[in-house]
């Protein structure tokens, strides 16, 4: 008998979803590392589980693996599609749901095309990112440039820069140089915006446990959450990231930010286990 699941997408962060909701032992390393895998498994940037809810008042509960196997507290695209995968199994009926994140209840609501979530506040105290230092923010010298990065956690850890250009940015060598950073406990994902507007940033993001995907929605948030702060956006925001928009609400602090966009169901299949 295999193994049945679901691959989804928001933005192009692609995603295996698996319900274990009636899983009775703890999931093992090599089946996550096979359902990841782009070449001998499924492939995904990050591996879903739907399961019980853990608090009253949510739906179901949900886990994030990342392609390495590492464990992640938010995943802004992958609560989306979580919340679509539940709608179409009818764990919930109507345009609103709250579930339970590996970080804590999220609410989400059904709208048209799309789904917003509400991802908490923005929480800026190192301590939060796992930094060890006294402000959020980072310098690092590398690739023959000193960069600079406000560090923000939206359940998971953030480091953002800001760029002239998405295009050239050295994404790749620089998000690696700053997730070997020591001084965080648990590496970072790191994000590389480049101010269009005070309503348009473009965005790539450098993940913590997979490397550059084509879209992170809690790293929309993240560098949204830096750059307001800094005075340089407006309470709505467009964020182009290189596998398509995600829209970004955040009124300051003491607010929750509210992350808009799509999740998309791309084919159901059924792997040995
Ligand atoms: N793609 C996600 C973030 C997934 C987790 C991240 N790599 C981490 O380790 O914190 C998103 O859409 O937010």
């Amino acid at each position: 008998m295999g193994l049945r699941f679901t691959k989804m997408h928001g933005a192009g962060n692609d995603f295996v979803v698996i319900d274990r909701r009636s899983a009775t032992a703890p999931l093992d390393a090599a089946l996550i590392a096979r359902l990841c895998d782009r070449h001998r498994g499924v492939g995904c940037d990050q591996l879903l589980t739907i399961e019980p809810p853990r608090t009253a008042g949510s739906a179901f509960g949900y886990g994030i693996w990342n392609q390495d196997g590492s464990p992640a507290g938010q995943c802004g695209n992958g609560a989306r599609c979580v919340v679509a995968w539940a709608r179409r199994a009818r764990i919930f009926e109507g345009a609103s749901v709250r579930v339970d994140s590996p970080s804590g209840p999220v609410q989400a609501a059904l709208q048209g095309e799309g789904i917003e979530i509400d991802m908490g506040r923005p929480d800026f105290s190192p301590h939060a990112v796992g930094f060890d230092g006294d402000r959020p923010e980072a310098t690092l010298r590398a690739e023959g440039h000193d960069w600079w990065f406000g560090l923000v956690s939206m359940g998971n850890p953030h480091a953002v820069t800001r760029v002239d250009g998405v295009e050239d940015a050295p994404v790749s060598a620089v998000g690696r140089a700053l997730q070997a950073d020591r001084r965080f406990s648990d590496s970072c994902n790191v994000g590389f915006a480049e101010l269009i507007g005070r309503d348009h940033i473009a965005l790539r993001v450098f993940e913590r446990g997979v490397g550059e995907t084509l879209a992170c929605g809690s790293g929309a948030c993240a560098a949204v959450a830096v750059l307001h702060r800094q005075g340089l956006l407006d309470d709505q925001v467009r964020v182009t990231l290189p596998g398509g928009d995600l829209h970004i609400r955040w009124s300051g602090d003491g607010s929750p930010v509210r992350m808009r966009g799509p999740a998309q169901f791309v084919f159901e299949g059924e792997i040995e286990a």
